[in-house]
């Protein structure tokens, strides 16, 4: 079982995504195609005049700052441009492909985030009211059926919340939940970047490993990057045996981190149980 996420970065080429999937697909993959679309979100907002705003943590992870109208362009850009794109390629490949948001079939739960922390010119302050949330659940059954009848689940954000509402959740963060609750044996993020770079200026600087430890950032990660890193961490405490973080540009960009293009995630030692 394989989980694929493609990123919403504006260079990550989706149609070779679907191609180089369709190929593995038909060699017998089950495979589960999470997306995000951050590039087309901002561009849908921009055309809607609906301004747009993101919070950086003081761990320095980013995330949108989700009011009601920021969802509404959200839901739009995600489950109206974004998905269809990627099910529609996967069809032109001859995939059966089932577009699916996190409210559909209740596929992820969350809770909502009641507050967040945030830096604003230099100081920390609390942010409410924001449309986002925690994943609680996956709906794994929805996906098993799907993947049994021979289909690829699309999935991405927005999320269910307990009170019926849509809530903003990050989509590494969807594909490390999925990949969890499918015991997936790989969980490949492709982005806009050649894999997690030693020094972000630099393409050549990729790291071909990375060790994480428990809690904190790693020298050099920011922004998008810095939230792959959380979410690589949550698969691998979850039993996701092999993380990839890999580019989304190249033409076979599947194909490629699976034989070791990018960077490969572990947890360090130190932060692993004891054996028993
Ligand atoms: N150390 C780093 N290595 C690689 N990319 C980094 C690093 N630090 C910051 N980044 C930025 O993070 C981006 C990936 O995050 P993001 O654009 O949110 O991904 P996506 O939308 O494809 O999921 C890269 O394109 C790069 O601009
Ligand atoms: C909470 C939060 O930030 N959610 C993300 C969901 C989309 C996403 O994750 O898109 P990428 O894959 O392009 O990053 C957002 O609103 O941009």
């Amino acid at each position: 079982m394989l989980v694929v996420k493609c990123g919403g970065h504006a260079e990550v080429d989706p149609l070779a995504v679907c191609r180089d999937l369709s190929g593995l697909v038909r060699a017998g993959e089950q495979v589960v195609l999470v997306h995000g679309g951050s590039a087309e979100v901002d561009g849908l907002a921009r055309r809607l005049g609906v301004p747009m705003r993101r919070m950086v943590a003081p761990d320095g992870v980013s995330a949108r700052r989700t009011d009601a109208a920021t969802l509404e362009v959200l839901h739009l850009a995600l489950a109206g441009a974004v998905k269809p794109r990627l099910v529609r390629a996967l069809a032109g490949a001859g995939v059966s492909a089932v577009g699916l948001t996190g409210v559909d079939g209740g596929l992820l739960l969350a809770r909502r985030k009641g507050t967040h922390r945030a830096v604003v010119n230099g100081r920390t302050v609390i942010i409410r009211g924001d449309h986002s949330g925690r994943i609680t659940a996956v709906n794994g059954r929805l996906l098993r059926s799907l993947l049994a009848d021979g289909h690829v689940p699309v999935v991405s954000p927005p999320a269910l919340a307990e009170d019926g509402g849509a809530v903003n959740v990050d989509a590494d963060r969807v594909a490390a939940m999925l990949a969890a609750e499918l015991r997936a044996t790989r969980l490949v993020l492709l982005t806009g970047a050649s894999g997690v770079l030693a020094d972000p200026a630099d393409e050549r600087s990729v790291r071909p490993t990375l060790a994480l430890t428990g809690t904190a950032g790693v020298d050099g990660v920011r922004a998008g990057m810095a939230i792959k890193l959380v979410a690589a961490r949550e698969a691998l405490l979850a039993g996701v045996p092999g993380v990839v973080i890999a580019d989304g540009r190249s033409a076979q960009p599947v194909s490629a981190a699976l034989a070791g293009a990018g960077t490969r995630l572990t947890m360090a030692p130190t932060t692993m149980r004891p054996a028993r």
